[in-house]
């Protein structure tokens, strides 16, 4: 069990904290890689796949490259597991409709649903930060294995309105549009740099440590830490 947290919100990590790395990689990225080409080909000129494809050659310093150079800067980005935000972008504009096709439906450990709810019926508003864009966000919590999840979230954030997870600022800028003081703010994350970010906010942190998942044998230094969401003490007082 973790120390007792008093705070007014929770804010998720996804992959590796509530749900499987495994399954994005194994599930989510195979379902992205095989709708590149088409996506990138057929809807150049939709605003969002123009705006990332103007971020790929940004980032990538080709200017001129052609959708099959996109393509292959994203697949390798994949094969490494970078979480740049133009492939997030992507990504999301895919598997969104994936998801309300019904070709996929999302996947959380089991301990972590009962825990949203409880957490949420006594009082605590719950809030996701994840590399995931805000879409796949939306999609990932409407099309879970136990139907809708999104009512029980006050908000999405993620690497392009809040900026990149490991740091500090975009911590102090999540807290800044919830309203909510730093130091009522718990966030959850598999990752060491990402607690180390968050803490250096004046945020309270825990990190999520569950066998089989990437970063379970590095530890997560001196944060307090859990195996499943059931270990973790937190309400909020209405004092
Ligand atoms: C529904 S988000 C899909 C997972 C993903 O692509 C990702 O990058 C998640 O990273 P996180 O920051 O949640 O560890
Ligand atoms: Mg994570």
């Amino acid at each position: 069990m973790t120390p007792h947290f008093d705070v007014d919100a929770v804010v998720l990590d996804i992959e590796g904290t509530t749900s499987a790395t495994g399954f994005v990689v194994d599930v989510l990225y195979p379902y992205s890689r095989s709708r590149f080409a088409a996506l990138l080909t057929e809807r150049a000129g939709d605003p969002e796949v123009a705006r990332a494809v103007a971020q790929v050659r940004e980032l990538t310093g080709e200017a001129d490259a052609d959708a099959a150079q996109v393509e292959k800067t994203l697949n390798a980005w994949l094969d490494e597991d970078r979480k740049a935000t133009p492939l997030k972008t992507l990504q999301g504009v895919i598997w969104s409709e994936g998801f309300a096709r019904g070709d996929l439906v999302s996947h959380f450990y089991e301990d972590v649903v009962p825990a949203l709810r409880a957490w949420h019926s006594a009082g605590l508003r719950l809030y996701v930060y994840s590399s995931g864009s805000v879409a796949a966000q939306r999609a990932w919590f409407s099309s879970t294995p136990e139907g809708d999840l999104l009512p029980l979230v006050s908000g999405l954030y993620d690497t392009e309105n809040a900026g990149p997870k490991q740091e500090p600022e975009s911590y102090r800028r999540i807290a800044s549009a919830t309203g909510v003081e730093p130091g009522r703010l718990l966030f959850l994350s598999d990752r060491p740099g990402e607690l180390d970010a968050a803490r250096a906010a004046g945020w309270r942190t825990v990190g999520i440590r569950r066998p089989g998942e990437p970063y379970y044998e590095q530890g997560v230094g001196d944060h307090a830490q859990a195996g499943t969401f059931d270990e973790i003490n937190v309400s909020r007082s209405t004092t």
